[in-house]
């Protein structure tokens, strides 16, 4: 019998249609993939899963027993469904233990037992195989470990299913590898996980089986090793989708941006060790520059310099051939740098505003008319132009940006950046979130501003999509250049060399 069944769950928003009859079955025990592009549909069957959002009609069956419309997400928690969202429900001035146990501490003659609570602390994070410090302030952990956090907290509430929204969306290679061994110890356990992701790799990896949504509607379900990834692509977009190669490059002679021996200590509130270590290179005119490396690699904290977020210690910055002194991110942008930075939420997303609004933000200036009145038309075709380019999928221009899926919220943002036909465009992680065929879009629209004569830097922890949509490739180790290679010459092995050991392979003797 099937630990969940969710049958033709509907579910309206002014103007849309988020489910038009979603469905999906999870045995126990199974990770299940729940698959599907932009808007299709997931993050709103996951709310209504977890009792974060109610539905308009369906009906919802857990561990044989109905379960009712209008349960709140900690009866759905007691029944056991647990969640764990991208940002996570945890209080950060407390420590691993007291997380665990908020609200639910052991008690002694009337007070809370912390020797009680550490040891079953203790014994949870054992059972997970983490050597997590169960007195360690949760403030003081990164991403990967408060995810952890997170899967203990879980398993302190007993849950049977354990859901997770794009897990692995913010961790570095060797934290995914480490969140796939736990989801195999939950598996192991009897636990069932509902895994959204548009990494299909990971699918294909972890995941014993899959349902598709499409526009809402529940599209196809089966067994994960009955199909490849291209068939996982075509059930999601309904056509197939080919990652498209960078097309040879009209570079100018001369370069927008030259960047000339830049260094940057880190502060004391930050991470140890230099930032950025005597940086060089320059970006022509067509051409796009990607930067590889790990997580920490010094990548984004060069972007911040360039967007004038952080000050450098050392080190010249050249546009068009003029030294620039950038003090601020509006100083970088009448300039003509313009960022688009990976993290959408905390930099720049006025989720209450309209799409057209939070579009055509930065733009204002070329779109005002003397006397500072806004030209809402040209905004309007300006959303236009975007929406067909990058699919944006959206019920009207003038909806908030807050009711987009997470996806497309990413576009807006690309696409309010692009509008500025900046001299320079950086894009960090411009696809993360985003489903394949959508990648695709946004390569074409990188492709399209280059050869307008924009110099594009791309940075990306997705090595395939570096490789494809890279005139030449930068690889960063520890705040340094370990290498710089063209991309017709570059392979994964090379470049994850270059990225982790800071040297390339030896080739094999002869
Ligand atoms: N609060 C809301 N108000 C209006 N529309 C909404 C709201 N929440 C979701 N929608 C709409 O419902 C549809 C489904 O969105 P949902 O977030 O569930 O998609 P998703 O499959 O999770 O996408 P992504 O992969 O981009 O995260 C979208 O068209 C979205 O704009």
């Amino acid at each position: 019998m099937a630990l969940l069944e969710a049958q033709d769950i509907t579910k309206r928003f002014p103007g849309v249609v988020a489910l038009g009859g979603a469905s999906l079955r999870v045995e126990p025990g199974e990770v299940h993939a729940l698959l599907g592009e932009n808007g299709a549909g997931k993050s709103t069957l996951l709310k209504i899963l977890s009792g974060a959002q109610g539905s308009d009609g369906g009906h919802l069956t857990f561990d044989a027993k109905p379960l009712r419309p209008d349960d709140t997400p900690s009866q759905r928690q007691k029944a056991g469904i647990v969640t764990i969202y991208q940002e996570f429900n945890l209080q950060p001035f407390l420590s691993v233990a007291e997380n665990l146990y908020l609200g639910r501490e052991p008690l002694r003659f009337g007070l809370i037992d912390h020797r009680q609570m550490r040891a079953d602390a203790r014994r949870i994070l054992d059972d997970l195989g983490l050597s997590l410090d169960p007195d360690l302030e949760v403030s003081r952990l990164n991403v990967a470990d408060q995810q952890m956090v997170e899967i203990a907290r879980a398993m302190t509430l007993q849950a049977k299913l354990i859901i997770m929204d794009e897990p692995t969306a913010a961790l570095s290679p060797r934290e995914v590898d480490i969140l796939h061994r736990i989801v195999g110890t939950l598996k192991a356990r009897g636990i069932a996980v509902i895994y959204v992701t548009h990494r299909l790799k990971e699918v294909k990896a972890i995941c014993d089986a899959y349902t598709v949504l499409r526009d809402g509607r529940f599209v196809a379900s089966g067994q994960v090793s009955d199909v490849s990834i291209d068939d996982m692509v075509r059930l999601m977009i309904g056509r197939d989708v080919a990652f498209l190669k960078r097309p040879p490059r009209q570079v100018a002679p001369t370069p927008v941006l030259r960047i000339d021996g830049v260094s940057r200590r880190r502060g004391a509130h930050e991470a140890r060790g230099t930032s950025l270590d005597n940086i060089s290179f320059e970006v022509h005119a067509g051409e796009i520059v990607g930067l590889a490396g790990l997580v920490g690699a010094g990548r984004t904290d060069l972007a911040r310099v360039l967007y004038g977020a952080d000050r450098k210690d050392s080190g010249r910055i050249h546009l068009c051939g003029r030294a620039l002194d950038i003090q601020s991110p509006a100083q970088a942008l009448s300039a003509g740098i313009a960022l688009v930075p990976e993290d959408r939420k905390q930099q720049g997303c006025f989720l209450d505003h309209s799409i057209r609004h939070n579009l055509s933000l930065s733009g204002l200036k070329s779109l005002s008319r003397p006397g500072g009145f806004v030209d809402e038309g040209a905004e309007r075709r300006l959303v236009e132009t975007f929406r067909q380019k990058l699919r944006i999928r959206m019920s009207s221009s003038e909806a908030a940006i807050g009711t987009l899926s997470g996806g497309n919220q990413q576009k807006v943002l690309l696409a309010r950046c692009m509008a500025l036909s900046p001299k320079v465009l950086i894009v960090d992680e411009p696809t993360r979130g985003i489903d394949v065929g959508a990648k695709a879009d946004v390569h074409q629209v990188l492709f399209d501003m280059a050869s307008e004569g924009m110099a594009v830097i791309v940075i990306s922890s997705e090595l395939p999509e570096v490789m494809a949509v890279s005139d030449r490739i930068i690889v960063f180790r520890e705040g340094r250049i370990t290498g710089t290679l063209e991309a017709a010459d570059a392979d994964e092995e090379t470049l994850m060399a270059l990225m982790a050991t800071g040297s390339a392979p030896q080739a094999p003797n002869p």
